[in-house]
């Protein structure tokens, strides 16, 4: 059992538990954007005629690209690789599955010909475990010298070291060659980091945790610079990340009306004034054109998904928690006369936005889904109310306790659950009961989340985190336990990567979401919360996604 500080008594209320009802009030800085996007209007947004016959035209020719570079040379590995990470992946994605699976059919004449170097092994390895393909480890068993380590004249292939790196991050659980392949690579190429863009960045940020979005303009740079370079490519991906930032503008400025007419900073003038850094949030799960439906609605759930953590963790009082979970529980209208008049206000608000989500289901034909958000977010309040009789009464649970409530309040089980919601391609139904039946891929995602949250957040939060915890049940140094937590995350995403090969019968369209939702915590939590501290990192992000165009005139020299 945890520390019991305060005895738990139920029915839970402050008064019986001798707690003072003040409120706890944390002051977040105001919105860095306001009404900013206001401003794209949808004639500044529109995408002309001229520009979408270019598009296609320069996609004809990124297709017939692909058709003649032979599917068994380094050159089509090299295409397949700049093309997914210039962010055009999604245009050729049947192109570039049937040239894998020629890649997998004959993984393992290709793999063990004599002159194969590390960086085609290391990059066909990594471009088929990103698929999903379970290809053997083993392949790296010929880098090794007598003794069993890794030679030493890798150490001057750069490139191969690079590819070695990126690799390694697909390991699963009990794959060593590839646990020393990542130490091996990590501390040689710690040594040319500070000679080479390139490698910094990489090791600032594995491909297997970028998004796309965000690395996309870098990868471009680096790309341009290489001899080997395809202009169509480059100049395809160009346009395409600027008409689809148009359309991004386009949704974030309806967005953003959405958010001014909830009027939520005035009448809860305590919450994160968050909807910009909330759309990125999304933007990073899906960005591509034929998600929109699905980025608006999922949008809207994080946004008032936001507001209900500021209520539970901020605000509302122990007894105002207790009655606001059961008014959700409930989702009736009429519960709102049970509570007090903040909260009045945004339940019929949280009411409404999911009506009008189950209207935009319902034009799509798949009304029934709205019932697993509901059903995922009610399970999240019952764990904010469990986590808020912690903080109310002192209590410190165990590690086992701590985590079975704390990776529901990370959020992500719900968060992936209404990723799936919007999505207007097929979804079979049996992937609402596996993703809201806490599968391993979504815990592991969960433990990422709640984890990097409690790392940064432990200084600062009025609650109790992993840290504490774990300090209180073992007794050991905070360096100790922040040594031990990194562990478990660095094992969930073997976890990860473990369930991405496994998983053959759950859509691809499904495990990406969920792999990028994870990369969104990777990304914003790895410092600080830069969610809740929106005014630098974040806000740079923002302005690189969302508003500063790529120019095409800085890769060609017009
Ligand atoms: C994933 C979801 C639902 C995101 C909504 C926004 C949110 C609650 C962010 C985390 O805030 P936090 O860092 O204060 O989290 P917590 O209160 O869980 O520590």
């Amino acid at each position: 059992m945890g520390s019991q500080i305060n005895a738990s008594a139920a029915p839970f209320s402050s008064k019986n538990l001798g707690i003072e009802v003040a409120r706890r009030s944390v002051t977040f800085h105001p919105s860095v954007w306001k009404d900013y996007f206001l401003s794209y209007t949808s004639t500044m947004t529109e995408i002309s005629s001229h520009e979408e016959r270019e598009l296609q035209r320069l996609k004809e020719e990124v297709k017939k690209l692909l058709a003649v570079t032979p599917d068994d040379s380094i050159h089509k590995l090299d295409l397949i690789d700049a093309i997914q990470r210039l962010g055009i992946g999604y245009h050729f994605e049947r192109e570039t599955k049937e040239s894998l699976q020629y890649m997998y059919d004959t993984y393992r004449e290709s793999c063990y010909k004599q002159n194969e170097d590390l960086r085609t092994i290391a990059l066909r390895f990594r471009l088929l475990r990103q698929q999903g393909y379970y290809v053997p480890c083993d392949v790296f068993n010929k880098f090794k010298d007598q003794e069993g380590k890794f030679e030493e004249s890798l150490v001057s292939n750069v490139r191969g070291l690079l590819s070695m790196y990126e690799a390694a991050q697909y390991g699963v659980h009990g794959e060593e060659i590839l646990e020393e392949a990542l130490k091996f690579s990590t501390f040689h190429l710690e040594s040319m980091k500070n000679n080479s863009r390139e490698i910094s960045a990489a090791l600032e940020m594995p491909i297997h945790k970028s998004l796309t979005r965000v690395e996309m303009k870098k990868f471009l740079s680096i790309y341009q610079e290489d001899e080997s370079h395809d202009d169509v490519l480059l100049k395809f991906s160009i346009l395409d990340f600027n008409l689809l930032q148009k359309m991004h503008q386009n949704e974030i400025s309806e967005i953003t009306r959405w958010w001014k007419a909830l009027e939520f900073c005035e009448k809860l003038p305590f919450i994160r004034d968050r909807a910009v850094e909330g759309y990125f949030w999304i933007l990073a799960v899906y960005f591509e054109p034929q998600y929109s439906l699905a980025r608006k609605i999922l949008t809207k759930v994080i946004g008032m998904a936001s507001v209900i953590d500021d209520i539970y963790d901020n605000y509302g009082t122990l007894d105002e928690l207790v009655l606001f979970t059961n008014a959700i529980e409930s989702w009736n209208i009429n519960a709102v006369d049970t509570l007090p008049s903040y909260m009045k206000y945004f339940y019929k608000s949280l009411l409404d936005v999911y009506v009008s989500i189950e209207e935009e289901l319902g034009k799509i034909g798949q009304t029934y889904r709205i019932h697993y958000a509901i059903k995922e977010l009610k399970k999240l309040v019952w764990a904010y109310l469990e986590e808020a009789k912690w903080t109310y009464s002192g209590y410190v649970p165990t590690m086992e306790e701590y985590m079975k409530v704390e990776l529901v309040t990370a959020g992500y089980m719900m968060l992936c659950t209404t990723s799936l919601v919007g999505i207007q391609e097929h979804v079979p139904k049996e992937a609402f009961y596996w993703i809201t039946s806490e599968p391993l891929l979504i815990l592991a995602s969960s433990v990422i989340c709640r984890l990097m949250d409690d790392l940064v957040g432990q200084e600062f939060e009025q609650k109790i985190t992993a840290v504490d915890c774990y300090m209180n049940e073992k007794g050991v140094s905070k360096e100790e336990t922040f040594a031990v937590l990194r562990k478990e995350i660095a094992n969930a995403w073997k976890d990860i990567n473990q369930e991405c090969l496994s998983l053959t019968t759950i859509p691809m369209v499904i495990i990406e979401r969920v792999i990028n939702i994870t990369r969104v915590m990777n990304l914003l939590y790895r410092e600080e919360d830069a969610y809740t501290n929106s005014k630098t990192k974040l806000k740079s992000l923002v302005i690189s996604v969302l508003i500063q165009p790529v120019t095409i005139e800085s890769y060609f020299h017009l």
